[in-house]
C-alpha cells in the first residue's frame, strides 16, 4: 500500500490542554479519508498540523516521504488545503480569481488553470463574478485554487458545512473523480457521518483528541455475503425464544420481540429451529446494520456526538 501521508506519535498541547493524544494514521495514495468527530474533537487541530499551520508539540508528519518538522518546504508542497473560508474576490469572475491566484506560483500555465476548473465541474460559470457565486461553487472555487500546483494530498476541513443536499452530492462528484482518476488523497473532516459515509473509502472517528477507530467504508457496504443484519422477531413466548436464539448476539429487547444479529444465510435457520420449538412467529424484519450502529459499536458508545 502506498502512503501518501503518515503521522507519527503526534501530540498536540496548548497550555496544560492535552489536545491530541498520541495519533497514528497512514493515507493511502488515491483514497477518500474522513476524520470524523464531535465538536471540539480535534479534527481542526490535526487539519493545522498536517497542512503546516501549526507546530505539533511531539511526533512527526511524513508527507510524500518528507518530515514536516525536518524538511518543511517539501512536505507541505505536496499538499493542498482549504482550512479556513476560501479567500477571493468577489468583484472578479471565477476565472480571473484564479488567475490572479496563479500568478503567486511559478510554472502555472493558463491550461493548468482549464484543467482544475474542469476537475471541479466550474466551467459554466467561470466566467461569472465570483461573489454571485453559491456556498458549493465558492467550495469549488477553493478547491480548484487549492488543486493548481498539482498537490497529491488534498485536505478540506468541513467541507460540507452549511451545503444543501445537491451541494453534497456535487462535492462527492467531484472528490470521487479528484481520487480515481488524479491518484489525489483526499482528507476531509466532518462531524456528521451521514454527510460523508458516500464519499470516503475509509473513516476515522477522532474524540476528545484520541483516534478511536479507523473503518473501511466500502468493504461494509459491498460485502453482501457477510453484512450483518439485524433481525427483529416478534414471537411468542419470548422467554422460550430467547433460548432458541441466544446462540446469536442478542441486539436488544422489546415486550414481544427480540433483535439478533445474523448473517442473511442464518435467517432460515433461525426461524427453522424457532418453529421447530413450537414458537408462534408473528413478524420477521430485517435491516441491514448500519455503518453508524458499526462505529457506535467498536467506539463502545452510543453516540459520536
Ligand atoms: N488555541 C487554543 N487554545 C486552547 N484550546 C484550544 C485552542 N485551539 C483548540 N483548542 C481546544 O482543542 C480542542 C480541539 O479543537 P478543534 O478545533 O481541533 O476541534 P474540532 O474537532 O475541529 O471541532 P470543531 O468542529 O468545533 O472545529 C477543543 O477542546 C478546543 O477547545
Amino acid at each position: 500500500m502506498n502512503v501518501a501521508m503518515e503521522l507519527i506519535n503526534v501530540n498536540k498541547n496548548i497550555g496544560k490542554k492535552h489536545i491530541i493524544k498520541d495519533l497514528n494514521l497512514s493515507i493511502h495514495k488515491g483514497e477518500v479519508f474522513g476524520l470524523l468527530g464531535p465538536n471540539g474533537a480535534g479534527k481542526t487541530t490535526t487539519i493545522r498540523m498536517m497542512v503546516g499551520l501549526m507546530k505539533m508539540t511531539s511526533g512527526d508528519i511524513q508527507i510524500e516521504g518528507h518530515s514536516i518538522r525536518k524538511d518543511y518546504k517539501n512536505a507541505v508542497r505536496h499538499v493542498g488545503a482549504i482550512v479556513e473560508n476560501p479567500e477571493m474576490y468577489p468583484f472578479l469572475s471565477g476565472w480571473k480569481n484564479l488567475k490572479h491566484y496563479a500568478r503567486m506560483i511559478p510554472g502555472i500555465t493558463d491550461e493548468r488553470i482549464h484543467e482544475v476548473i474542469q476537475l471541479v465541474g466550474l466551467q459554466k460559470a467561470i466566467k461569472e463574478k465570483a461573489g454571485r457565486y453559491s456556498l458549493g461553487m465558492r467550495q469549488r472555487l477553493g478547491v480548484a485554487q487549492a488543486l493548481l500546483h498539482r498537490p497529491s494530498i488534498l485536505i478540506l476541513d468541513e467541507p460540507t458545512n452549511g451545503l444543501d443536499p445537491a451541494g453534497i452530492r456535487e462535492i462527492r462528484q467531484y472528490i470521487r473523480k479528484l481520487a480515481e482518476e488524479e491518484d489525489v488523497s483526499v482528507i476531509v473532516s466532518s462531524h456528521l457521518l451521514s454527510e460523508i459515509e458516500l464519499m470516503c473509502d475509509r473513516i476515522g472517528i477522532i474524540k476528545n483528541g484520541e483516534l478511536l477507530s479507523v473503518e473501511d467504508v466500502k468493504d461494509s457496504q459491498d460485502d453482501e455475503e457477510n453484512t450483518e443484519l439485524s433481525v427483529t422477531l416478534n414471537v411468542s413466548p419470548l422467554k422460550e425464544a430467547m433460548e432458541i436464539v441466544s446462540s446469536f448476539p442478542i441486539k436488544s429487547e422489546g415486550e414481544h420481540s427480540i433483535t439478533v444479529k445474523a448473517t442473511r444465510e442464518q435467517i432460515p435457520d433461525i426461524i427453522k429451529s424457532l418453529v421447530q420449538a413450537d414458537i408462534q412467529i408473528y413478524e420477521v424484519n430485517v435491516e441491514k446494520t448500519s455503518l453508524e450502529d458499526k462505529f457506535f459499536e467498536r467506539i463502545g458508545e452510543n453516540t459520536i456526538a
